[in-house]
């Protein structure tokens, strides 16, 4: 009869930095998924280092919503994460998300429930340094640029960094993004997954003065979530920041390929991002509504565009490569058109850090690296069973998420500008994501590794 692990319930007490097993986890990259991933493994008693090459913890200046699913993996991962949730999320003025049609008639299409104060959003830099204040320094290094992890199939794996220096980890998980190099480690170097793909749509993001926007779209318009669908684009607002400004996302199609400015040379975290300015999104939106003419307005004169990119098109085949994985956008990178990216990161690392918890306390128990259950064999079975439960969950998003965005901007042809169809077609693709037994994904997580580890 095959045993599941125990729960988690057992794990080292919150706040430990080194585990008693030995056990020690490498975090490439320090947005969303990594900072989720350090809490939680430190919640769980987990030894860990986040690997970051910028020289702080930084976000850009916008908002992020995150989903009911992403609340509930914030709430198990860490009750702190989930605490500094609360203290930056704005709710909007009512429960529910609204779709206008943004290009003629500027009436609602369709209203969707969220819950009690669900799909709340925030301002990005806001969150992220709630949670970095958890971390300790000494478990973050900064400047720090992966470039390549030995070959070995036996641990401890070494990890090169771009300023020549080196260092050790039993587990290495890449959370570096949608340019992700540790993607490019873990798959085959000929591998079309290897990248991730301009999706023909990009961008115009900015936070707004509350007053400003209160005076151009009035009270209301301007304090809940709203969406303006339209041909070939369409513009999402909602309140962040206790209310004192408006986050605005302007998405606009694109048949040309994306060409990243010379001026980035290159460089990952620019690739998809080159000078735009007012005009072009005004031009974009002349023949629309007045309410949207009116947002567009309140857009800075200079600002950068977005290109989004995805991996609907060549999705990685597997994350796992031996003691190696990748989780959040350098997984499945999506575009941002369900709002979920985000809320699949922190999932990713609340599946993580229980199976690496598991396996801390499964070496814990027998003695590190016994001959029974050596320790690359645990990892190897954990970070499986973390591909196995994650993969078809997170590659539907990404699919769902390209499919979103033909229905906001009007480029299903079975749907249409048709507020009835459209409101049927988009509740099944929220609700698919929002609803969603987090607790019973880590239960089936942490079964399905006894299992393995069990048969080994
Ligand atoms: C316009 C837009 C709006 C969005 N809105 C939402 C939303 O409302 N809700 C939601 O849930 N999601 C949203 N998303 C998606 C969400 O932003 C992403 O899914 C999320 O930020 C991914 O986090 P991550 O930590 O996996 O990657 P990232 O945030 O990209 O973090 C990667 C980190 O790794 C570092 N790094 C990169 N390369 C290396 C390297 N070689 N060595 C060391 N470090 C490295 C980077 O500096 C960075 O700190 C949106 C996305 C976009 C583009």
């Amino acid at each position: 009869m095959p045993s599941a692990v125990p729960p988690s319930s057992d794990a080292a007490p919150a706040g430990s930095s080194s585990s008693s097993s030995g056990l020690h986890i490498a975090i490439v990259g320090g947005g969303i998924t990594g900072v989720n991933l350090a809490l939680g493994l430190q919640e769980r008693g987990v030894s860990f280092t986040i690997y970051e090459r910028s020289r702080g913890l930084r976000e850009i200046g916008a908002g992020i919503g995150f989903s009911p699913n992403a609340e509930w993996a914030m709430g198990v991962l860490s009750g702190g994460v989930a605490a500094a949730y609360d203290r930056v999320a704005n709710p909007n003025m009512e429960d529910y998300f609204q779709w206008v049609d943004g290009h003629g008639s500027d009436a609602v299409l369709f209203r969707l429930h969220v819950g009690r104060d669900g799909f709340r959003g925030c301002r990005r830099s806001d969150i992220l340094e709630e949670w970095a204040k958890q971390l300790p320094p000494a478990r973050v290094e900064f400047g720090k640029e992966i470039e390549a992890i030995s070959d070995g199939d036996g641990t401890p794996l070494e990890l090169q960094f771009r300023d020549g220096t080196s260092a050790t980890a039993d587990v290495v998980v890449g959370c570096d993004g949608i340019h992700s190099q540790i993607r490019q480690l873990v798959l085959p170097k000929t591998s079309a997954a290897a990248r991730a793909n301009y999706t023909h749509k990009f961008c115009f993001r900015a936070l707004v003065p509350m007053e400003r926007a209160v005076a151009a779209i009035g009270n209301y318009r301007a304090g809940a979530r709203f969406m303006y669908n339209g041909p070939g684009a369409h513009v999402v607002t909602y309140p962040v920041g206790n209310n004192t400004v408006l986050n605005v996302l302007a998405v606009l199609s694109d048949a040309e390929a994306w060409s990243p400015p010379a001026e980035s040379g290159g460089e990952q975290g620019k690739r998809h991002t080159a000078s735009g300015n007012k005009q072009e999104a005004v031009a974009a939106f002349a023949g629309w509504h007045g309410t949207v003419r009116r947002i567009v307005d309140l857009l800075p004169d200079e600002m950068d565009k977005w290109a989004v990119f995805d991996m609907a098109e060549h999705p990685a085949p597997t994350y796992v490569r031996d003691c190696v994985c990748v989780a959040g956008d350098a997984a499945h990178a999506t575009g941002p058109h369900l709002g979920a990216g985000g809320g699949m990161g922190i999932e990713d690392a609340l599946v993580l850090s229980e199976l690496l918890a598991a396996v801390d306390r499964r070496l814990a128990i027998g003695g590190a690296g016994t001959v029974a259950e050596p320790k690359t064999v645990l990892v190897k079975a954990a970070l499986a069973t973390y591909n196995d439960v994650r993969y078809e969950r997170t590659q539907d998003v990404v699919q769902s998420t390209r499919a979103a965005c033909d229905l906001f901007q009007w480029q299903n042809p079975a749907v249409g500008s048709d507020g009835a169809k459209f409101g049927h077609e988009i509740t099944k693709r929220f609700y698919k994501v929002w609803n969603y037994d987090v607790e019973a994904m880590v239960q089936d997580a942490l079964v399905q590794f006894g299992v393995r580890v069990d048969q080994d």
